[in-house]
């Protein structure tokens, strides 16, 4: 199986201080991989740093072959459009919630790409098929939503695009233990189907046994397979 992923040499950082230290990683295609490691060892700035919108960065990210990072001199988010295109999408940690609009309105925000958009009815249905709760609350305004309703909308949302690899950071956070598992089942419940996924989580016990590997981050360095090593 190809890498979809191919990450080289990477350190990045925001102002002055160095989070990612020469961080070399590898998803294949198709594979479900989890990141895990404690609060603030740089899961999310690995993420980011995939979807360029960290404060800088330098080293190689490939993404299906394709180099999407080396040392940024444009600013984050410049180049995070071409590389939502290239076949990138992430549900960032928190949410990121608008909440003046609705659940469709949101949902629609992340059918980023002219095909993703033209199939944005069939592919809410899909959300809704994955995240039943939310079928009904489809005109409800986010902000009025529960913890674990807005979680599903930021995760769906993430999925309104056909991408080659899915980036979802935190799916538990905040969230009662009962509602985090129920919406790390619903993300597990989708089809393989090629679509490559690095779920980082603090929470290693929701993604045991769900995962093809789990990989640990510590001090911003990788720790290779840690599936059965304590994190502490
Ligand atoms: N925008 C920022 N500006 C400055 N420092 C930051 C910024 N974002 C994160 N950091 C710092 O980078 C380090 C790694 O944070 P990061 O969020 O990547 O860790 P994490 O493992 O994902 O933890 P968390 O679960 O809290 O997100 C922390 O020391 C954090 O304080």
């Amino acid at each position: 199986m190809a890498d979809i992923l191919e990450i080289d040499g990477l350190t990045a950082g925001y102002g002055p201080l160095r989070v990612l230290h020469d961080v070399s990683f590898r998803v294949a295609e198709g594979e479900r991989v989890g990141l895990v490691g404690l609060n603030g060892h740089g899961k999310t700035t690995l993420l980011r740093a995939v979807a360029s919108l960290v404060g800088w960065q330098s080293g190689s990210i490939r993404l299906a072959g394709r180099e999407i990072g080396g040392t940024r001199s444009t600013g984050p988010g410049r180049r995070t459009p071409g590389i939502v295109r290239a076949g990138l999408a992430m549900a960032p940690q928190g949410d990121a919630i608008f909440p003046g609009l609705t659940v469709a309105q949101h949902l629609d925000c992340g059918a980023y790409t002219p095909k993703a958009w033209a199939e944005r009815r069939r592919r809410r249905e899909m959300v809704f098929d994955i995240f039943p709760p939310l079928r009904k609350l489809e005109h409800a305004l986010v902000g009025r939503l529960s913890g674990g309703e807005r979680r599903m909308v930021s995760v769906g949302r993430a999925l309104m695009v056909e991408a080659k690899l899915y980036l979802i950071d935190e799916p538990s956070l905040g969230l009662a233990p009962k509602i985090s598992a129920s919406v790390i089942e619903a993300l597990f419940a989708l089809p393989q189907d090629g679509r490559a996924m690095v779920i980082a989580e603090q929470n290693v016990a929701l993604l045991s046994g769900r995962v093809d590997r789990m990989v640990g981050m510590h001090a911003g360095r990788l720790r290779g397979d840690v599936g059965h090593v304590s994190l502490h």
